[in-house]
């Protein structure tokens, strides 16, 4: 498990609107990489084809490479729902399927990809992926209950084992905690650290302290203005990025002079 990522010359349009220009990037398996930048730079979007989650907006294309351990994602041949199984996604708001048992939730990626597999294997993904996702023992009682019953921070951690079900080599995360209150970001903040143990996982985050805390590398994108594509401006550790940055824009974002 666990692979990296290398971004060469990508460009991603909405139909003629370039969003992002030219990004190289090199994300190290096992490692913890942040998205940071003002509204509109184009994280979501860049982020979105590291698994080819754009290609389900009608006109969003890319041009460029990204590969995975040197496999490229947008090879001939390559089938997206095969990538996306390989590199897994977390959305914003926590988005278990809500009549679906939180056993059921678990274990949707998989049944997705049509693979057939016995009660007691299914039994055993269902626990390692809730013990993954720091969820087993607030939800082993009641695992044919539905997953809208759980609160806000649990429903995520139930959206991270469906993830981590699936056996994913990276995990993407856009704004995870954005809906969540305190006491829950910081349980995902714990997990996110866990998770860099068996994953590569990269999170587009708004908020400075948690890139801080959480993440090894950060990538500071930004937009000369309205209408202009989003760039990557600096790419380095995280301590770097926040204490001695070497472009001036990523200083003045982090230091909170915009954005
Ligand atoms: N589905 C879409 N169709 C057309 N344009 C889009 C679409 N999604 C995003 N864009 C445009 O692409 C650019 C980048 O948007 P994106 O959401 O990736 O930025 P972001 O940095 O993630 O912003 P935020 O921090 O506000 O979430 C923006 O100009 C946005 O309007």
């Amino acid at each position: 498990m666990s692979k990296r990522i290398d971004v060469a010359d990508l460009n991603v349009y909405y139909g003629n609107f370039l969003a992002v220009e030219d990004v190289n990037i090199n994300i190290d398996a096992k490692t913890v990489t942040a998205f940071i930048g003002p509204s509109g730079c184009g994280k979501s979007t860049f982020l979105r084809t590291l698994n080819r989650m754009h290609e389900v907006i009608p006109g969003a294309r890319v041009e460029g490479k990204v590969m995975l351990d040197g496999d490229n994602l947008y090879g001939s041949g390559v089938d997206p729902v095969t990538v996306r199984s390989q590199i897994g996604m977390v959305f914003q708001r926590p988005n278990p399927f809500p009549t679906m048992s939180i056993r059921d939730n678990v274990l949707a990626g998989i049944k997705l990809n049509n693979k057939r597999i016995s009660k007691s294997d299914a039994d055993g993904i269902v626990e390692s992926s809730l013990q993954g996702a720091n969820l087993w023992n607030e939800v082993k009682d009641r695992l044919d209950k539905p997953g809208s019953g759980l609160s806000g921070g649990q429903q995520q951690r139930l959206c991270i084992a469906r993830t981590i079900a699936v056996k994913p080599e990276v995990i993407l995360m856009d704004e995870p905690c954005s809906a969540l209150d305190p006491i829950s970001t910081l349980a995902i903040e714990d997990l996110i650290n866990e998770l860099k143990n068996d994953y590569t996982v990269v999170i587009v985050t708004h908020n400075m302290q948690q890139a801080a805390r959480v993440s090894d590398k950060t990538a500071f994108f930004n937009i000369a203005g309205t209408g202009k594509p989003g760039k990557l401006i600096e790419y380095a550790e995280t301590a770097t990025i926040f204490s001695n940055p070497s472009v001036k824009a990523t200083e003045d974002y982090v230091s909170g002079r915009f954005g």
